[in-house]
């Protein structure tokens, strides 16, 4: 939780962690976007996320959704089926075994595969047509999906991404893939009516940052990358991002 508010104000938002259903409310009339992770669950955070998210829903603030954990327990994939039914969520983010009990939660057809967690980590290297299993879930949801690995594949049910930058030390740190969600709620902010474009950049501002800091000659391993992760992202620049950018288009 640390992590994501550090790097919410590195790439120039203002987070504000607030687990009481109390405020919930009041929040949701000040804040550009909310960030739903149920990466620590407990049942009261759990209830301030239904609170938040109808309140979110309500004042049309846009929902990014991280399910850390989905599939790992009975409770989390519950948790996350009841999250889908008891709101909309704009944009869902999370590892492929999240995506995959997703997939299993709303019935995805044939495309999908089932992909095992151990704890909130992905096991194995993915779906054998991953841009597909996206772009399928994002169409039956109705909302942007966002797929972390290697390779990042974003999807609004028609258009189809695979994002390529990144550095392998960012899968060597806790709360990398948390990082990713604020980051994509910071760009929903400034980008409201188009959470594709929110989730595409949002996850290329943290692979970018990822790669300034991995080639840096004072990163000798994740616990310096971590810190250098942060300062790269207070670092990047508009024009980085379009200069350095690795996405193609994937037809599905
Ligand atoms: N081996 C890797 N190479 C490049 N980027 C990576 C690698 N592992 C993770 N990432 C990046 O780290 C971020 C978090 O992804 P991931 O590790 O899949 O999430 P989580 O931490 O939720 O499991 C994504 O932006 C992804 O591109
Ligand atoms: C280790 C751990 N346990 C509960 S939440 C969490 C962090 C998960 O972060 P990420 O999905 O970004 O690796
Ligand atoms: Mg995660």
């Amino acid at each position: 939780m640390n992590d994501t508010a550090n790097a919410t104000l590195a790439l120039g938002g203002s987070p504000i962690m607030a687990p009481s259903a109390v405020e919930a409310e009041d929040l949701s009339k000040v804040v550009s976007s909310v960030v739903l992770n149920i990466g620590t669950l407990t049942d009261s955070f759990v209830d301030c996320m239904y609170e938040a998210g109808k309140h979110a829903n309500a004042q049309s603030k846009p929902i990014v959704f991280d399910p850390v954990g989905a599939g790992a327990t009975k409770l989390r994939e519950e948790t996350t089926r009841k999250i889908l039914n008891a709101m909309h969520v704009d944009i869902i983010k999370g590892n492929a075994g999240e995506i995959s009990t997703i997939a299993k939660i709303i019935g995805g057809g044939d495309k999908t595969e089932a992909i095992a967690m151990r704890g909130v980590d992905s096991l194995g290297s993915g779906f054998s047509n991953p841009a597909a299993v996206v772009q399928a879930v994002a169409r039956r949801e109705g909302a942007v999906v966002a797929m972390t690995g290697v390779i990042d594949y974003v999807s609004d049910g028609f258009r189809t991404v695979a994002i390529e930058n990144g550095h392998a030390y960012q899968g060597r740190i806790t709360g990398s893939g948390c990082m990713s969600a604020s980051s994509i709620a910071s760009f929903a902010a400034i980008s409201p009516n188009d959470h594709f474009a929110a989730a595409v950049a949002g996850i290329l501002a943290l692979n970018l940052a990822g790669e300034h800091a991995g080639a840096r000659g004072d990163v000798h391993g994740p616990g310096t990358f971590r810190a250098a992760f942060i300062d790269e992202m207070a670092n990047l620049t508009p024009q980085q991002m379009l200069n350095e950018a690795r996405i193609k288009t994937v037809t599905v």
